[in-house]
Order: structure tokens, then sequence, then C-alpha cells
């Protein structure tokens, strides 16, 4: 055994009892007014509850377990989890429900120990309980962050990132590239720049750090499950663990900021952090922003803004080699839009009608968030004949959602055609479609999101051709890692195949 599964056994065995503990509390119910049906959990892989959150432990199940119960069990499926009772969505007249005609009831995020540590009390925006202060964050978001014009105003990083992939590329033709760990590079260093400005030192430590914590934090949230049981958290040890790394991030995210602070006004900073601060600095702001709550807002952009659009391209390049016809008629969309000089542009890729299209379709079978991040009943309300008691935890289960054959002809199949000349987006007022939310709570990065997904796949199918390396020619591994992320389980590794000139001589240069 090497050192590495040595170290990881006490925490496995740990794990196994735990998980003993915890199954005994697991039942699935199906609630109507008139009737409480309690059923056993049907035996499947339940490899992550000790190491998932709450919907992470939902998500542990594989999605077609769910749907499979949804369908049993109806839209509205009720999970007592430990303590906390839990009721996942699984039809879109439903998920309509909850996030438009009751959206404000189920504004609310239930706590989580493992975002108090790591946003500064759930004083992010992800985690925030509905509010005014969440309110004034959303509007910071929308009108400052996020906002299309800021979005753009970021182009060129963008490009020069894309462009630092396709030259690594275009020097590695003809052998394997891992294209899911330079995709993630890639998001990560544009997300990074834009947060913290070109010139930042610290943005590789700070990039490595939020991406541990986020792993830690998801080990945590499973003691979520049990309230009342403050012990539990001191006994796994991952408490304090996750607090020693939340100080480290404390440590370097404090040192980013002083920076900012002392640049602003002498020299022109271009950054998500610099604008927060100048908002917070303005001082006229209903709930006035501590330092501590710029530095929670500033671990949600990283951590939104990286994972899930590298999670889309890995996906829409899976699903394309998969379906080569697909992956045929997009390069040629995209080279005769770009034609012999190559991208210019962003505008351009307004005219990638059938890129557009493949991504949609792409996320419409990986939303990268299956279950929706969790919502909490505000106040007990009726829907659909189900009763929510206050408190309920409420997952949307968006992958089904995508799936349901009500809505959707061959839901199965990625046929990106049926995106072509439908009014269906995923701006939040079609439930059947819903991989950024929908109401209040829907995510506000979606053009931010959207534009370096459209970009880098535009760019990787312009430029080359792809191959599956020789010994898995046959066979490309499509499995889905467990978990309450969509990624894939296995890094894409393909063979890249040069097409269109050296990007060396691009005008980007
Ligand atoms: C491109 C792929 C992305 C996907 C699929 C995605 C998906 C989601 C989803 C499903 C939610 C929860 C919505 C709900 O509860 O109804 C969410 C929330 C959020 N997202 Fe994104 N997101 C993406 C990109 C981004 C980016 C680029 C950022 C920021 C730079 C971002 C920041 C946030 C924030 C701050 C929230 C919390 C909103 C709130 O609770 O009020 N996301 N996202």
């Amino acid at each position: 055994m090497d050192d590495h599964l040595i170290s990881f056994l006490p925490f496995f065995l740990y794990s196994l009892s735990f998980i003993l503990f915890v199954s005994k509390f697991l039942k699935v119910r199906n609630r109507s007014r008139n009737s409480v049906k309690t059923l056993k959990l049907p035996p499947g892989p339940w490899k992550l509850p000790v190491i998932g959150s709450l919907h992470h432990l939902v998500g542990s199940l594989p999605h077609h377990r769910l749907r499979e119960l949804a369908k049993k069990h109806g839209p509205l499926m009720h999970l007592q989890l430990g303590e906390v009772p839990t009721v996942v969505v699984s039809s879109p007249e439903v998920a309509k429900d909850i996030m438009k005609t009751y959206d404000v009831n189920f504004a609310q995020r239930p706590r989580q120990i493992g975002a108090d540590i790591m946003c500064y009390g759930s004083s992010d925006i992800v985690t925030s309980p509905y509010g005014g202060y969440w309110k004034q964050l959303r509007r910071i978001c929308s009108q400052e962050l996020l906002s299309i014009g800021r979005v753009r105003s970021f182009r060129s990083i963008r490009e020069k990132e894309v462009l630092n992939l396709v030259r690594y590329i275009e020097t590695n033709t003809g052998s394997c590239v891992n294209l899911s760990e330079k995709v993630d590079c890639m998001t990560s260093a544009i997300i990074g720049r834009t947060a913290f400005g070109e010139k930042c030192k610290d943005q590789q430590e700070f990039i490595s750090l939020v991406k541990k914590l986020v792993k830690m934090a998801e080990r945590l949230a499973i003691f979520d499950l049990f309230p009342s049981h403050k012990w539990l958290h001191v006994i796994s040890g991952q408490k304090p663990k996750l607090e020693e790394l939340h100080r480290k991030y404390d440590i370097i995210i404090g040192k980013i900021i002083r920076e900012t602070e002392k640049n602003i006004g002498e020299v022109e900073v271009h950054s998500l952090l610099s604008v927060l601060l100048n908002v917070r600095n303005q001082g006229d702001l209903e709930y006035p922003l501590t330092i501590d709550n710029v530095k929670a807002v500033m671990n949600n952009i990283f951590g939104g803004g990286s994972y899930t659009s590298s999670a889309i391209i890995e996906w829409a390049m899976s699903e394309m080699l998969e379906n080569p016809k697909v992956m045929a008629k997009a390069q040629e969309e995209v080279r005769r839009v770009f034609g012999s000089k190559g991208y210019s542009n962003e505008e351009s890729l307004e005219e990638l009608k059938y890129l557009k299209a493949v991504i949609k379709e792409t996320m419409r079978l990986h939303p990268p968030f299956p279950l929706l991040h969790p919502r909490e009943c505000r106040e007990t309300c009726e829907v659909k004949g189900y009763m929510i008691p206050a408190g309920t935890q409420v997952l949307v289960n968006a992958w089904a959602i995508a799936r349901d054959p009500d809505y959707w002809n061959d839901p199965e199949k990625f046929n990106p055609e049926r995106f072509i000349d439908s009014p269906i987006d995923y701006k939040g007022s079609h439930h059947e479609f819903i991989p950024f939310g929908a109401g209040r709570r829907i995510c506000p990065g979606i053009s931010f999101g959207v534009i370096t997904i459209e970009l880098c796949l535009a760019q990787l199918l312009y430029y080359f051709n792809w191959e599956l390396p020789i010994g898995d020619k046959e066979n490309l591994e499509m499995a889905e890692a467990l978990g309450a992320f969509s990624r894939r389980k296995t890094d894409l590794v393909l063979v890249p195949v040069s097409h269109n000139p050296r990007p060396i001589s691009s005008n980007l240069n």
C-alpha cells in the first residue's frame, strides 16, 4: 500500500462506522395529506455519506436511481436524512411552484457548518440567509460585479488565457493531451485574474487553497444532518482541519486585499476585488460591508466561476466525440464564421448558433449541479397538495427534470438540434431546463460563465481536429463521478490534430 492509502485508512474506517450509524436514520417517504408511506432506501452505492454534504448525500445516489424513485413516489419525495427533513423536487411543474409561484418562501438557504467557517458566518452570496443583506449583495452583483458591461470589460483576460491553452495544444499536436486538466487551469486563471487583477502574485496560492477548502467543506457538511449533535464535529476531526485551512485562506486573501487597497487610486487596478472595495469604500450602503464580507464574496466568485465552466467544456467535448456528426457540424460552423483569419472578436461568437445549441444540450444532460443548491422552506406551505413544513430543506433535481420524457423527446439522446429555433433557454423562465437555477436565487454569473465556455469551445474546434488515444478508440469513458458536482469520472485525454493555421500568427498576439 502506498503512503497515500495508508494515510487515508483511519478516515476510511471512521467513515465506515459512521455510514453504519447514519444508515439507521435514512428513510424515504412519500408524503401526501392523506397518506405517509415509509420506504427503506434501496440498496445502492452509498459511498459518499461521510464525505458529502447533505445534498451530496442525495447526489451520491446515481441520478437514474433518483429519477426512478421520483417516478415511483411522485414529483415531491420526502427524505428524512438524520435530523433534517428534506424534500426532493423532480418535476418541472413543482420546480416552477418552488422557484416562481412561492419563490419568496423558498429563497432561504439552510445553515451549514462548512459555509459558516469558509464564508465568514455565511456572509457570502450563495449561503447567506434571504433578507436585506443578501438582496444588497445581489444588487452589487447585478449592477457592478457581474453585469454584462463588466463581463465584457474582462474580455482580454479571457482571450489571452484561451490563446495560452490553444498554444499549449498546438505544441502537443499528435500526442495525448489531458484536456480536463488544461481546461481546469485555464478557467482558474481566467477567474483568478478577473477577480484579483493581472499582476496579483498570490493568485496561484489562493486558487489551490480554495480548491482544498471546497473539498474539505463537502466532507464536513455531512454533520449538518445532525445539527443538535455538536460533538460529532469534534470527533470527526474535520472541523479543526477546515478551520486551519480557513485561517490560511484568511491570511492570503487578507494580503491580496491590502495590496489592492494600496494600489487603488495610485494605479488603475481592474479587478472584481477592486470594484467591490470601491463599492464598500463609497460608504452609502444600507448594510456596510466589512472586510470579512468582502473575503466571503471573493470565495464565491472564485468557487462559482471556475469548476462549473470547465466541467461544461469537458462534457461538451466528450459528447461531441461520442457524436462525430455533431462535432463536424460545430466545426464547420465555427470555421465558416471565423474564416481563414481565425477568431477576431467576441461579437462573432453571437453567430455560432449551432455551438450555442451544443452547449445548451450539454447543460441539459450534464448540469454541473444536478441537485441545485439547497433551499429551505421559510413558512409551512402547500405545494400541489403536499404540505411542506417550515424548516424543510428543498432540493431541486435539475438533472431528472431535464430528462423528463413529458417535456423532452428521446431525452437520453444528445441532440443539439432540439434547441435550434426553440425558445427554451437557461435564464430561469423554462423550468424544464434550469442548469443555472431560477427565481431570486438564480445564478448571477450566467453571462460570465457562458462567454468563457463559448470562447474556449469555439477555438478548440476551429484550430484542431480531435481523436481518441489509440487504446480508447472504440470506447470513450462517459461515466460521471459520484457526488454533488457533475464531473467526468476520469480525465478527458485526447489527441489534437492541427487543422487551422498556427495560433502563434493569430491577431491576438
Ligand atoms: C457556467 C456555469 C455555471 C453554472 C452552471 C452555475 C450554476 C449555478 C446554480 C445552479 C446556482 C444555484 C441557483 C439556485 O439556487 O436556484 C448558482 C448560484 C450562484 N452562482 Fe453560479 N453557475 C455558473 C457560473 C457562475 C459564475 C461564473 C459565477 C461568478 C463569477 C457564479 C456565481 C454564483 C453565485 C454567487 C451564486 C449564488 C446565488 C444566490 O444564492 O443568490 N456562478 N450557480
